[in-house]
């Protein structure tokens, strides 16, 4: 019988990502997106780690039972950061991919190459009752594209280029990203923390 994980995200890439992810290990992922009496939690903290905490410990609270959270974006050197914790919501509510990489690559025009470095951050949370909350994290280097490339993914991948592999995130194959995305480096270490888990 397959193992369940529950993942407290509404954001649909993640879920596919977190499907294919947690497959070999034998366990079926649901997410927020097939529980949808489950509220958005506001992301108040400051840091991803904050609000990864946030979001897994508000939903296993909810849910009462062991829930894994993820809280991630983009960090641009040339940008002090930014947008950091608010890369869902650069350019506005609506959380549009679309409008938040147009806002980056403007913010960016003229900055040459050498000076278009990034990286991705991933935070992963585990919560649940009678449980200690834990952390873990996941980083990817690269470097911001003048213009979209490829059509995998979601988010930023289409303005991300890896230098590794001499392609844009989202020209990666699903399993070529979960290699070496921060994402999936983050889950190696959940993995090496929980080894009883997954
Ligand atoms: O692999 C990635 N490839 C491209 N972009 C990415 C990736 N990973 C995170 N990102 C971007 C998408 C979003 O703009 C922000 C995450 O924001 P974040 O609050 O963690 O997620 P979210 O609000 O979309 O869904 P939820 O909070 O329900 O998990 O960083
Ligand atoms: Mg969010």
């Amino acid at each position: 019988m397959a193992k369940n994980v529950i993942i407290a995200t509404k954001n649909r890439g993640k879920a596919k990502e977190f499907e294919l992810m947690f497959k070999p290990y034998g366990y079926e992922v649901q997410t927020l997106l097939d529980l949808p009496h489950i509220e958005d939690v506001e992301e108040t903290g400051v840091t991803f780690e904050e609000n990864a905490v946030l979001k897994a410990e508000t939903v296993a609270k909810e849910l009462d039972c062991l829930v894994i959270s993820d809280d991630s974006g983009l960090s641009i050197d040339a940008l002090d950061g930014r947008p950091g914790v608010y890369s869902a919501r650069y350019a506005g509510e609506a959380k549009s991919d679309e409008a938040n990489m147009e806002k980056v690559l403007s913010e960016l025009e003229g900055v040459d190459e050498a000076n278009r470095t990034a990286r991705f951050h991933c935070v992963l949370a585990i919560a649940g009752p009678g449980r200690k909350t834990e952390t873990v994290n996941g980083t990817c280097e690269g470097v911001i594209l003048e213009e979209k490339r490829g059509s995998n993914g979601f988010g930023y991948d289409p303005i991300f280029f890896v230098p590794s592999l001499g392609k844009a995130m989202a020209e990666l194959t699903p399993e070529e990203k979960r290699g070496i995305s921060h994402r999936g480096h983050a889950l190696d270490q959940l993995r090496e923390r929980l080894s009883d888990f997954v």
